[in-house]
């Protein structure tokens, strides 16, 4: 097939064989919806989903443009079905959904943080999940609004609250931080992106995004003034995509690339792929502890979603600095995600 050669060489060079073998069976069916689809990011990721040989049916959802990116990504010759809903529709746009990805809100302008985004986005996550928990409360749901440090603990006190909340079926998207983590590292070794995996843990924004570069082979050398920067780089990798901008919007192609290979990642292990493993941003006991309970770090995917969390493993004395800079602030933007909903 095609697109899904186009889409294994693109969005999931590591996963080329098992595309050629799910390609030609095609066994299972699954309902894949993105919220947000008529979005800067909606668009290009309901593209490369539509090239995703593991998606059979695609659900676009937006309260403007959907239907119209449904008609543009329904003309790629790949097989199954591709339906876009507006506003009235959403419950339709979830009925059967396996898997949710939520890219609806509003991005930066420069200047602003992603708590910022807070106000407009908080109560149209909320709104939308207490539709999944209606709907499709077994669905995994992929969160990608900002900021995600706090819209994850909302999506996941919303289901509470319905009592149908599963932490291992809700995830925020933290996989651009590794895509930009890798890329970064890659400018400085002068290697091969694949060869500069970076591990990212906490959360996602500024300080709470903690790169483990001691773990990397590739990076263990870099020290000084050559380390602050490109962990500065990699924790404001999306300043760099706002300011660039200037005004209009934050970082989409490269966020519609990290999701979609994200996404591929929770198919895999829905289909019972083994070692399937990638960093979320998921209800966490690693910090719990420490009032912070939830977290990225790399998780395991299976057929339930998070099978297991792996720790964070040996930190260098500047990444146990970084952590701690990292935890006070993630806990007071999960607490004001939960407060958000408490209160409601
Ligand atoms: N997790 C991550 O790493 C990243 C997250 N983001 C975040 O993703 C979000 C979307 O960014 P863009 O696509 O650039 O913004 P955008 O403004 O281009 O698109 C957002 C879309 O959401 C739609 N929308 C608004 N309210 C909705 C609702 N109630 N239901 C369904 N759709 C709704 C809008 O109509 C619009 O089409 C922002 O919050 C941004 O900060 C952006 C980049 C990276
Ligand atoms: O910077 C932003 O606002 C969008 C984002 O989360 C990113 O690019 O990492």
């Amino acid at each position: 097939m095609f697109a899904g050669r186009i889409f294994a060489r693109l969005v999931a060079p590591a996963f080329v064989s098992q595309f050629r073998t799910f390609s030609s069976s095609a066994a299972r069916q699954t309902k894949v919806a993105v919220l947000g689809a008529g979005g800067g990011i909606g668009q290009p990721l309901s593209l490369l989903l539509k090239m995703d040989p593991f998606v059979s049916s695609l659900s676009l959802y937006d309260i403007r443009g959907a239907p119209g990116v449904a008609a543009d990504v329904s003309h790629i010759d790949v097989t199954g079905a591709v339906r876009g809903y507006t506003a009235d529709h959403l419950d339709e746009a979830l009925d059967g959904a396996e898997v949710i990805v939520i890219p609806a809100g509003v991005p930066r302008k420069p200047g602003m943080t992603r708590d910022d985004l807070f106000n407009t986005n908080a109560s149209i996550v909320r709104d939308l999940a207490s539709a999944i928990a209606r709907v499709s409360p077994q669905a995994h749901i992929l969160v990608i609004s900002n900021p995600v440090n706090s819209t994850v603990p909302i999506v996941a006190a919303t289901l509470e609250k319905a009592g149908v909340f599963d932490p291992r079926r809700v995830f925020g998207v933290t996989s651009l931080d590794v895509s930009r983590a890798a890329r970064f590292l890659s400018e400085i070794t002068a290697k091969d992106p694949k060869e500069s995996v970076v591990t990212v843990v906490g959360g996602h924004s500024g300080v709470t995004i903690v790169p483990l570069l001691s773990q990397s082979p590739s990076a263990k050398d870099i020290s000084g003034e050559a380390y602050e920067k490109i962990i500065h780089r990699i924790q404001f990798g999306g300043d760099e995509v706002v300011k660039a901008k200037d005004g209009a919007g934050s970082a989409t192609l490269s966020m519609a690339y990290a999701g979609a290979r994200f996404t591929h990642a929770v198919l895999r292990g829905l289909r019972g792929h083994k070692n399937v493993i990638t960093p979320s941003f998921v209800k966490s006991p690693l910090f719990a502890d420490q009032g912070v309970d939830f977290f990225s770090s790399k998780v395991e995917l299976g057929p339930n979603g998070v099978e297991k969390i792996h720790p964070v493993g040996d930190l260098s004395a500047e990444e146990e600095k970084l952590l701690a800079a990292c935890l006070p602030d993630l806990k007071k933007n999960i607490e004001k995600g939960k407060a958000f909903v408490a209160q409601a």
